[in-house]
């Protein structure tokens, strides 16, 4: 459960408005987030995943984003839209293996093989991930955070990058697991329709919420 009361951000030098006053619960296994560019989606991604300071108050299960960063490190994932940025290691299996560390060292090995072949990237393992695609390396952030076994996953348009078997394996994963959360942030109406609540984020605001925010929104880009 994720719960918004007037969380605010504004940016220096200007005080510009980037998320303005909103409020809201999410309280559905999935849920989109659509709008035009520049009108807010990546800033609420941001609040949610404790990488921007806000005002009001920003819960995930109960605890406050801005205080509760430790507390939600493990229980809360996000693919960030430049999935470039969040390679750390130098090689694709290192990477996973930072993911892995929860785990007991002698379950390492198996479950670095086995993330390596649910997404597709075994023969990438020894690559440097910094010489991967930008689908490539789109893949691999998702396989590092979904490594971690997330309780909410906040992915911010994580299928641009794909080609269209990519995108579907994705898609799938995505929605692989009934006990996560997932809040979506995508440019692909297809894919937000299957999310069970759909938000429409324009002006920095929640324009409209519920089934019909696709055709909304689709009546207001014309
Ligand atoms: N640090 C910043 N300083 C000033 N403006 C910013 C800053 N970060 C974001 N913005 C502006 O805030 C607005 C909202 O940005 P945001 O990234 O949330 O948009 P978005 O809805 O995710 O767009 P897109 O669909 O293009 O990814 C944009 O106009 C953006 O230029």
């Amino acid at each position: 459960m994720i719960e918004l009361a007037n969380v605010t951000v504004t940016v220096k030098p200007d005080d510009a408005v980037l998320l303005d006053n909103v409020s809201l619960t999410l309280d559905k296994p999935t849920t989109a987030i659509i709008g035009e560019n520049g009108s807010g989606k990546s800033t609420l991604a941001k609040v949610l995943a404790g990488l921007l300071d806000y005002t009001g108050s920003a819960k995930i299960q109960g605890i406050e984003v801005a205080t509760g960063r430790k507390a939600l490190s493990g229980r809360v994932g996000m693919i960030i839209a430049n999935a470039a940025a969040q390679v750390i290691m130098p090689s694709v299996a290192e990477d996973i293996e930072l993911s892995l560390r929860h785990l007991p060292k002698d379950q390492r090995q198996a479950t670095l093989e086995a993330v390596l072949a649910e997404h597709d990237l075994t023969e990438l393992a020894d690559r440097p991930a910094l010489s991967l695609s930008s689908g490539q390396l789109q893949r691999l952030a998702l396989a590092t955070v979904l490594a971690t076994r997330p309780d909410v996953l906040i992915a911010d348009e994580p299928t641009t990058m794909l080609d269209a078997r990519y995108a579907k394996l994705v898609a799938d994963q995505l929605f692989a697991a009934s006990d996560r959360q997932l809040v979506l942030i995508t440019h692909d109406l297809e894919l937000a329709a299957r999310c069970d609540d759909i938000l429409w984020v324009h002006d920095a605001q929640v324009a409209h919420r519920g089934p019909d925010s696709i055709c909304k929104y689709r009546e207001h880009i014309g």
